[in-house]
């Protein structure tokens, strides 16, 4: 069985490289399993390489077996390997192995880990760590397969590639997200070099704490939206009007535009799409969730105000996402009703849907970023972002997980 371990010596805290030779392997060989390699990634994007190397010096019986990879990174070598196999894929006409993922958690957010394996089913302070690695070696391991959000970013800047430095499509397999989210991504990103710690994101958050971001978000088919009465999900009729491509548009400002395959959590405790755990969607089904705050649902609001409305409006934005840290709590606040006494509509629209497109105001620089699991991209003006579950028949290379 073709299998090989991937560890990234510099994400989370440092401890791939021990955990690779003193933990993991001595584990494997423990049980007669012996690596055909283990490998550092020593440089940004070198996760990817060394991933198409190994399948390339596979015999064609290994490949049909598929690959078993360790790997002990955050989200972001995921991504990586991801959008390398999918890239080399879609240049070539073999198939793929199938890639079998034993996943720890050796980054610093590990959302896809502590989805699968949340903090508060654990029984004691680190029990989680091997929890991949032990079903793999149970008498009876259960895979997940991955789903896989694929955002194209049009019109392409010339000279892109799919994944490439300045791509013009990209893969996630955590989060697809616009406006507060891309901005303190990308906020936090360039106050790196000056803020080496988390504090940097804190920064970024208060820089971008009352923007909001002018665009049309449109929804595609299937369409599903959370009912906080009901607590289930209820299908949407588009506003369609004879519309063809059947979908439900959503204008703007946006203060919160995010979507998430695969994940409930962005890290451990932050529980921002709840009901990919408590209400997941069918197996084999080929959606996302996308989680919407637009400002002017606020029965309170008018939008005339200016500033003033934005600073209003900046408490209500924290008291709500601070609620998701509090298992997800936050799904189920509510606006008060102009009368101030009786409960308003939801502040976070939650839908399930199978695709999105965002349309940016030109000049709205901001409402340009797209975060794909971290990595930053930005439309150009007058482009537009379309994303969409990526079917099996368009990729044929599966990915799973062990959990
Ligand atoms: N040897 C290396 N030197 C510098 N950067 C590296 C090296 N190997 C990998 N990287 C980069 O490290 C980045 C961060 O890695 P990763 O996402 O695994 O950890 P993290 O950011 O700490 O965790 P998380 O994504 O869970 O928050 C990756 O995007 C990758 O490009």
């Amino acid at each position: 069985m073709p299998l090989i371990v991937v560890y990234n010596p510099v994400s989370g805290d440092r401890s791939g490289s021990k955990l690779a030779t003193e933990t993991i392997v001595p584990l494997l060989i423990s049980h007669s399993i012996v690596p055909d390699k283990v490998a550092a990634t020593e440089y940004p994007g070198h996760a990817g390489t060394l991933l198409l190397s190994y399948i390339d010096s596979l015999t064609p019986s290994s490949r049909t077996e598929g690959i078993t990879l360790v790997l002990i990174s955050g989200d972001g070598t995921l991504h990586e390997i991801v959008n390398a196999l999918h890239s080399a894929r879609s240049k070539q006409n073999d198939s793929f192995p199938s890639l079998r993922i034993i996943l720890i958690p050796g980054g610093t957010a590990n959302a896809l880990h502590a989805s699968f394996f949340p903090p508060e089913s654990a029984s004691d302070a680190e029990p989680t760590l091997l929890a991949s690695l032990l079903s793999f070696l149970s008498a009876t391991p259960r895979l997940v397969p991955l789903t896989f959000a694929y955002t194209t970013i049009s019109p392409p800047a010339p000279g892109t590639e799919p994944a490439g430095p300045s791509a013009s499509a990209v893969v996630s397999t955590v989060v697809t997200s616009t406006s507060l989210h891309a901005a303190i991504l990308h906020d936090s990103e360039a106050l790196r070099a000056s803020i080496p710690g988390i504090e940097r994101f804190k920064l970024a958050a208060a820089q971008n704490a009352t923007t909001w971001y002018r665009a049309r978000a449109r929804l595609l088919a299937p369409i599903q939206r959370y009912d906080i009465t009901s607590g289930a999900f209820v299908p949407v009729t588009p506003n369609s009007h004879g519309n063809p491509e059947e979908h439900l548009e959503l204008p703007g400002p946006f203060a919160y535009f995010l979507s998430t395959v695969n994940v409930d959590r962005l890290e451990p405790f932050f529980r921002i799409a709840p009901l990919q755990r408590t209400l997941p969607p069918p197996h084999g089904a080929q959606t996302m969730d996308v989680l919407i705050v637009r400002p002017l649902r606020d029965p309170s609001l008018d939008g005339k105000s200016g500033e003033a409305e934005r600073e209003r409006f900046k408490e209500r934005l924290w008291e709500v996402l601070g609620a998701a840290y509090r298992d997800g709590a936050h799904i189920h606040v509510r606006y008060a009703e102009g009368d101030g006494k009786t409960d308003g509509p939801p502040v976070v629209e939650y839908f399930r849907v199978g695709g999105w497109e965002w349309i940016p105001e030109e000049d709205d620089e901001k409402a340009r970023l797209l975060c794909a699991d971290g990595a930053i991209f930005h439309a150009p003006e007058g482009g537009k972002l379309v994303s969409n579950v990526l079917g099996r028949t368009a990729h044929d290379f599966r990915v799973a997980i062990y959990a």
